[in-house]
């Protein structure tokens, strides 16, 4: 059994309160171990131990001294590929074909791209000349904004945290993560590299626990917080902004989606028909990102969804480690109840089911794993809950069209604004969607390639702001014009 401790000042401690909860591996649901929560005792310790490094050794490093801690950092998850692998893979039962191709590359990379970015950035700089015949020269400096918040969820767990964590790092600042209940492990683990790289005591700081009434909301409503960094719910999100209204602490959230796959007759079948099963199954469903409405083009309508069919229905359930292991479960027996709940109002509501729509029979030692099957439904109207809302699970809705104007005013019409898939090989027609769909990411005959230096965020209500390359330095950093008269 392991325990879970809080990483606070550089050291790993427990709590004042002695309360602990379970933290258990979705695809069995045995006991991984026990997880301390941090109260308010811990999360102002935290808070302090990230407010003191600001001004200690850390805060002393020139730009290429931080750098290479970065670099250390990144060498250092290299170096303990296996641990995080095994780390991610326990508390999330993704297949770790998939962990090792994303999560824990990604894990590294979110610090490179951001040592990459800072050593490179310039500021503007202005000369204009004085009411006295005297000049005036202005130019900028980038400084950090302060101890940072970061409030992560757990289908990412890795990935999304060090998104957050690197840039906030890279600009100089220091941080105190919270990582989501459910998956505590990779969070609190970066904290040995932290130490063995020699980043000093306080600069990164973990505190766990829960949102409401616990860690997570304890640390956005602390007044020494100057900024505060979210992924996850919408719901949530309107929580955050409101405890970051206090003291006027900016927020930038990454939250829901419920996004839309356009599929025209004219696309590369193959590829839409692979890039919609990944985008609709990757992660059983557990990608921000991923498709829960599919649109596609009535020539191709019962052809694609026979296609869909025949993808889904080869997804085998089973183990992490298994080479046959096409999907994970869910993250936990709290989520598979949710996902299971609209497998069943989408029964009420008249859906056809293509495939799926239950749990799917599993070996007696896996039975009390988080298990749904991937399920497709078709014939159900826009107005149906199943495609209004965000589901997280792995499941869509397949809808026909028949013009672009409809598949865009479909695809359109929801409160989220996430992103977007376009399957056509009719490039003016790629580019005219693209520009009329409302969402941060729009992506064409693809889906979840990143390049880290583009703006990642959504529009409506799926966030504020973006993060990826120079764009994160709107966040992480303040912009202090200095002008010197002569
Ligand atoms: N837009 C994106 O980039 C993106 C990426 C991944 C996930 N998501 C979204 O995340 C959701 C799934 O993740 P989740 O269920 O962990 O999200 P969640 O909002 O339930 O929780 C996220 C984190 O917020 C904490 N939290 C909850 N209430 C809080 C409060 N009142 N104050 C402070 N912290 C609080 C949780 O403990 C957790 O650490 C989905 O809606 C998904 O779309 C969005
Ligand atoms: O589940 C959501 C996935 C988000 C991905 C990123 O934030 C990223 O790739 O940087």
């Amino acid at each position: 059994m392991k325990d879970f401790k809080n990483f606070i000042n550089g050291e790993y401690v427990t709590n004042v309160s002695g309360k602990t909860y379970e933290n258990r591996n979705p695809v069995d649901n045995s006991l991984i171990g026990m997880v301390y929560e941090a109260g308010k005792p811990e999360v102002d310790a935290a808070v302090a131990a990230a407010k003191a490094a600001l001004h200690g050794p850390w805060g002393k490093l020139s730009v290429v001294e931080r750098c290479a801690m970065l670099d250390a950092i990144v060498a250092e998850i290299n170096n303990r590929f296996d641990d995080f692998l095994q780390a991610e893979i326990a508390d999330t039962g993704k297949p770790a074909h998939l962990a090792s191709h994303i999560d824990i590359p990604r894990g590294a990379a979110n610090f490179k791209i951001f040592t990459d970015t800072i050593k490179n950035v310039s500021t503007e700089s202005f000369e204009m000349r004085t009411p006295d015949g005297k000049t005036a020269r202005s130019y900028g400096v980038r400084t950090p904004r302060g101890v940072i918040a970061v409030i992560s969820p757990w289908n990412l767990p890795l990935l999304l945290m060090t998104w957050k964590v690197g840039p906030a790092l890279a600009c100089g600042n220091t941080v105190v993560v919270k990582p989501s209940e459910v998956t505590p492990a990779t969070a609190t683990l970066l904290g040995e590299v932290m130490n063995k790289v020699g980043v000093p005591p306080g600069v990164y700081n973990v505190i766990n626990g829960y949102g409401v009434d616990s860690a997570g909301a304890l640390l956005t409503a602390h007044p020494d917080v100057s900024g505060i960094t979210f992924t996850g719910e919408t719901k949530t999100g309107t929580a955050i902004m409101k405890a970051g209204a206090d003291g006027i602490r900016p927020v930038s959230l990454e939250l829901g989606g419920k996004n839309a796959a356009v599929v025209f007759a004219d696309c590369d079948f193959e590829n839409a028909v692979n890039t919609v099963t990944r985008s609709v199954f990757e992660n059983c469903g557990q990608v921000c990102l991923g498709t829960e409405r599919v649109y596609v083009e009535r020539p191709i309508f019962d052809k694609f969804v026979a296609a869909l069919k025949e993808k889904a229905e080869g997804m085998k359930p089973g183990r992490p480690f298994d080479h046959d292991t096409k999907i994970g479960p869910l993250v936990s027996k709290v989520h598979q109840k949710k996902v299971l709940s609209y497998y069943e109002r989408a029964k009420a509501e008249g859906a056809t089911i293509v495939t799926g729509g239950g749990v799917p029979n599993m070996p007696d030692d896996l039975k009390d794993g988080c298990w749904v099957e991937p399920t497709i439904w078709t014939g159900l109207p826009e107005t149906a809950s199943v495609v209004r809302e965000e589901i997280f699970g792995p499941c869509c809705h397949i809808q026909p069209f028949d013009t672009e104007e409809e598949a865009v005013r479909m695809a359109n019409d929801t409160k989220y604004g996430l992103a977007t898939s376009i399957y056509t090989q009719d490039i003016s027609r790629a580019s005219r969607v693209a520009g009329q769909i409302e969402v941060g990411l729009c992506w064409v005959n693809s889906w979840f390639l990143r390049d880290l230096r583009t703006p990642f965020g959504g529009s409506k209500q799926s966030g504020i702001g973006r993060e990826g390359g120079l764009h994160s330095l709107e966040f992480y950093t303040e912009l202090r014009n200095v002008m010197i008269k002569y």
